[in-house]
């Protein structure tokens, strides 16, 4: 099975479940895989038969950006279902992390799978 994927996409939005957390936004940063036959496209080196990151990206950041979601795994469940249900997309791996949360860790959060390989 062919992938797409999209590592390390940072985007500020309003997440957190304590006070000072609502205050103001913060990054999360998503890695996303997902399920595509990529042979179409590049047997005629055609775009328009991709699963196009850039737009995916775009989607992704105005999405986030405007979403103020308490835990990270509603932002992970509801940016899998946009993605799926807006770009037909049958299988997907998502890791959602938070870098800034714990001090003394690199970052938190959650992986997701969905869908059918
Ligand atoms: N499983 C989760 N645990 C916690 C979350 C979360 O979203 N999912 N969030 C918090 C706080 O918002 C933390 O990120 C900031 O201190 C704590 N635990």
């Amino acid at each position: 099975m062919d992938t797409v994927f999209i590592r390390g996409l940072r985007i500020e939005t309003l997440i957190g479940i304590h006070d000072y957390e609502r205050q103001g936004r913060q990054p999360i940063v998503l890695d996303i895989e997902m399920a595509w036959d990529n042979r179409p496209a590049a047997q005629g080196d055609d775009i328009a038969l991709t699963l196009d990151y850039q737009k995916v990206s775009e989607r992704l950041i105005d999405y986030v950006g405007s979403s103020e979601c308490l835990l990270v795994e509603t932002l992970a469940e509801r940016c899998a279902d946009l993605l799926r249900e807006e770009f037909a997309i049958p299988w997907l791996r998502l890791r959602l992390s938070k870098p800034d949360a714990i001090d003394a860790a690199d970052a938190v959060g959650v992986d997701i799978e969905r869908g059918q390989r």
